[in-house]
């Protein structure tokens, strides 16, 4: 399958709608890919805190409505990157998967909020759920043939495939723990859309490979482009694999990043080099010395 990462410029000069109007163009122009992924807060900025209460919106709101449109119109799978999303009087880092059809078919709230005492650890609230989706991609054209419905994260009969997703948000990257849920849960693709600042762009391109080798997993993480609030970003958007391979990376710039992926490496990474079966949990504390 062949996923399209955007690498947003989240350019203060260019107004939100504008953005919207150009990042669902783009999303249409990658027709043809079966997985379509967008970063954090792309719209406003994942340190525009200012701009989050009044652009705040709910799940149905203008940006889902563009991006899903965008998403019917390419006939792809979408995760659109992270809203700011209104619900009632509490604002949460919410990230968004459409269907081909233009379905929502799964939201996340971001669970650990960065900022320690600001930003976004004030002023969100935090997730309180882990999320994975199931994905289903046809075969090439041509492939086609009579077959059973595919195995979880495994090629199936058709040629076609059914990786599970697994969704964390930029900050998420840095608990381990929570990948693990997500392991097992079933998710064997991690989609980590980010706002990244570039200061730490070691420990985000090192995090990216490390949650991909431990959870056996792809990685598919996706930062923001550009400086805004004063910050600039990381870009470096990575497809990583299973083995921790980084397939593809991106530079700082605007740029849309694409890899070829084979979601039925995820079942034989796990098969042929079986770490995740000598996972010894239950362990009781330390005892004081
Ligand atoms: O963990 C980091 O260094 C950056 C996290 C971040 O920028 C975010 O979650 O918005």
């Amino acid at each position: 399958m062949r996923a399209s990462l955007l690498q947003i410029d989240v350019d203060p000069g260019e107004s939100v709608e504008k953005r919207r109007a150009r990042v669902a163009g783009l999303v249409r122009e990658e027709a043809g890919s079966d997985l379509v992924v967008l970063p954090e807060l792309w719209t406003v900025g994942a340190f525009s805190e200012d701009l989050w209460q009044e652009t705040a919106e709910p799940l149905d709101g203008p940006t889902a409505a563009a991006v899903s449109e965008a998403a019917r119109d390419a006939g792809v799978w979408l995760h659109a990157g992270s809203i700011v999303e209104r619900d009632g009087a509490d604002l949460y880092n919410t990230s968004l998967l459409f269907s081909p059809d233009g379905v929502l078919r799964a939201s996340y709230r971001k669970i650990h909020r960065f900022g320690f005492d600001r930003g976004e650890a004030v002023a969100m609230s935090g997730g309180d759920r882990i999320v994975i989706a199931p994905l289903s991609v046809p075969a090439p054209a041509g492939e086609a043939g009579a077959g059973e419905a595919p195995a979880e994260g495994e090629a199936s009969a058709e040629g076609g495939a059914s990786p599970v997703l697994g969704l964390a948000t930029c900050y998420d990257l840095r608990f381990p723990e929570q990948f693990r849920l997500l392991v097992d849960a079933g998710a064997g693709m991690m989609v980590v859309p980010a706002g990244w600042p570039a200061r730490r762009r070691g420990h985000w391109t090192l995090l990216a490979r490390a949650r991909a080798v431990e959870s056996q997993a792809y990685v598919l993480a996706c930062c923001t482009a550009g400086t805004h609030a004063g910050i600039e970003q990381a870009g470096h958007s990575m497809v990583v694999d299973p083995w921790g391979e980084v397939l593809a990376e991106a530079g700082a710039g605007e740029q849309v990043l694409r890899a070829d992926i084979d979601p039925s490496l995820v079942a034989r990474t796990r098969a042929d080099f079986p770490v995740l079966r000598d996972r010894v949990l239950g362990l009781p504390a330390p005892r004081p010395s």
